[in-house]
């Protein structure tokens, strides 16, 4: 279970400070799907970014089950986020200079026997639409959609119990975007946490539980499955 409690986050905009998070709660059962949407601005990513470890908010705590994220160290936070929580960005922050295979191996170089890595990596990738031909290639030879799907493997190469992404669909086609919900829907059936931010109604329609962010409230939209 994750949970967040009283999460508030304020940016400076010039001379003044702009609220965007407002004593926000949130409680994610395990294995459920969560969506949230709002208005472009409304603080998703920031929120994304709170509950991931990513950003430290001005208050409130983030739990994974009795876990602390923001008491633990800094170590101790990037093992923890590298070994449980997959995240997916919407600028996908792959490295330049780093081949697809190796951006996708990357969160577990030095945990594992590369020979085993490469493999699972190529399985991966090939699982993901991602063919041998491409695995050598740099990301900026990549389309957007091809770029997402490596960004995906990325994520997925440690076995999270969590994935979190940012907007999953929003560089596919309509086939991809398929594939993609596929994918999604696949890695939920298997009892693994999803938290999506989407501006795609139908990919939110997957989600048990659909909240909208809108300023600085998050609103809780049940919905069936
Ligand atoms: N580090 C920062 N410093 C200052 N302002 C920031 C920072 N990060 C985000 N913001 C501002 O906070 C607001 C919320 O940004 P955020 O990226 O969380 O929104 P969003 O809902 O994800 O938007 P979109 O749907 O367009 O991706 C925006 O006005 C953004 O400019």
């Amino acid at each position: 279970m994750i949970r967040l409690e009283n999460i508030s986050q304020s940016f400076k905009h010039h001379s003044s400070k702009i609220k965007i998070l407002n004593h926000v709660d949130l409680v994610i059962q395990q294995g459920s799907w969560v969506s949230i949407v709002g208005p472009s601005g409304s603080g998703k990513s920031t929120l994304l970014k709170i509950m991931t470890g990513l950003l430290k908010p001005d208050t409130g705590t983030v739990y994974y089950r009795d876990l602390d994220l923001y008491r633990m160290g800094e170590r101790e936070k990037s093992d923890f986020r590298r070994r449980h929580i997959g995240f997916v960005f919407q600028d996908f922050k792959l490295l330049p200079y780093y081949s697809v295979l190796d951006n996708v191996i990357l969160p577990l170089y030095y945990d594992k026997k590369k020979q085993e890595l490469y493999e699972k990596a190529k399985m991966l990738l090939l699982s993901l639409g991602i063919q041998e031909p491409l695995f050598s290639r740099l990301p900026n030879d990549l389309s957007g959609g091809e770029k997402q799907r490596v960004a995906f493997a990325r994520a997925l190469i440690a076995d999270p119990d969590v994935l979190v992404c940012d907007e999953p669909t929003g560089n596919l086609d309509r086939e991809n975007r398929d594939h993609m919900i596929e994918i999604l829907r696949s890695f939920n059936q298997q009892g693994k946490t999803m938290i999506l931010v989407t501006h795609d109604m139908e990919v939110a329609a997957y989600s048990n539980c659909i909240y909208l962010l809108k300023d600085g409230l998050l609103l809780p939209n049940e919905v069936n499955v």
